[in-house]
């Protein structure tokens, strides 16, 4: 019989939150009276398909997310290391945080910023990683997108108008071999171009020949970035309470 890979979580919190203009980094903001970290790390904890989660934290808060770990008794985190300059240095400070493990086993990369998500989203990514090398999670767009140029008195005008029905808006997890993540950041972090904004672009970018399989997302997993999203993250959570009392759920 083949044991089946590893899958290892990274949470990723290495962010200052500088759009939510909070004292402190906006994933140690309360919602429904846990800090929203704890939230996004609890949906790996509970999802059945995940071994090992670690956490990586803005340096200047590292000691607190380690208390907070300890305090929510979560077993699966082994460890709560530094964040990078950025998001992009923060995903790859996660892969030499995997270092030890084979490229067969899995990697799944999560903002800690989208605290909703939900384990059995996080199952099936690990499920289509059994035929893709990288997968993201994924929404149809809603709004018609525009590429824009510089317009006439300083503002913009529209380039073109991608085709809506091609478009999704992406979220995380995005999970991905470990053997096709690391050549692609490899390549990636030797590149003093270097412009990402999320990893399943990484591996399109580097390694053109990889298939990125989209997995179906669902619009509750929204990313909290300004203010305001709170309040709307907290609306979401209870709403799905509700849903799940009335299905007898929980
Ligand atoms: N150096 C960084 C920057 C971002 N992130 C993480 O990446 C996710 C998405 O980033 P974003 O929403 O942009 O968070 P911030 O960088 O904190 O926000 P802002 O851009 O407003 O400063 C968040 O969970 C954030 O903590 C990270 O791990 N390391
Ligand atoms: C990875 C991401 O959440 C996909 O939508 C997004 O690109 C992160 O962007 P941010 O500027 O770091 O929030």
């Amino acid at each position: 019989m083949t044991e089946r890979p590893k899958v290892i979580a990274a949470v990723l919190a290495g962010g200052v939150g500088a759009r939510m203009s909070s004292p402190s980094p906006k994933q140690l903001l309360p919602l429904d009276g846990r800090p929203i970290i704890e939230h996004s790390v609890a949906a790996f904890e509970a999802c059945p398909d995940v071994d090992e989660i670690i956490v990586l934290m803005v340096d200047t808060h590292v000691g607190r997310v380690e208390d907070l770990v300890s305090g929510a008794g979560f077993t699966k985190v082994s460890r709560v290391l530094p964040g990078g300059a950025t998001r992009t240095e923060t995903s790859n400070a996660a892969l030499e945080a995997m270092s030890g493990a084979p490229d067969g086993d899995l990697a799944l990369l999560h903002d800690a910023a989208r605290p909703l998500v939900r384990p059995a989203t996080i199952s099936a990514c690990v499920e289509a990683l059994g035929e893709a090398g990288a997968v993201g999670v994924a929404v149809p767009a809603g709004d018609t997108v525009v590429r824009v140029v510089p317009g006439g008195t300083g503002g913009e005008a529209v380039a073109d108008v991608p085709l809506r029905s091609e478009l999704r808006r992406m979220q995380t997890p995005q999970g991905f071999r470990l053997g096709v993540v690391r050549r692609a950041y490899g390549l990636a972090m030797a590149d003093p171009g270097l412009v990402a904004t999320d990893d399943c672009g990484v591996v399109l970018r580097y390694l053109p020949d990889e298939e990125v399989r989209i997995v179906p997302g669902d619009e509750s997993n929204i990313k909290v970035t300004n203010p305001g999203d709170v309040e709307i993250a907290e609306t979401l959570l209870s709403r799905a309470r509700t849903r799940s009392a009335a299905a007898g759920t929980v």
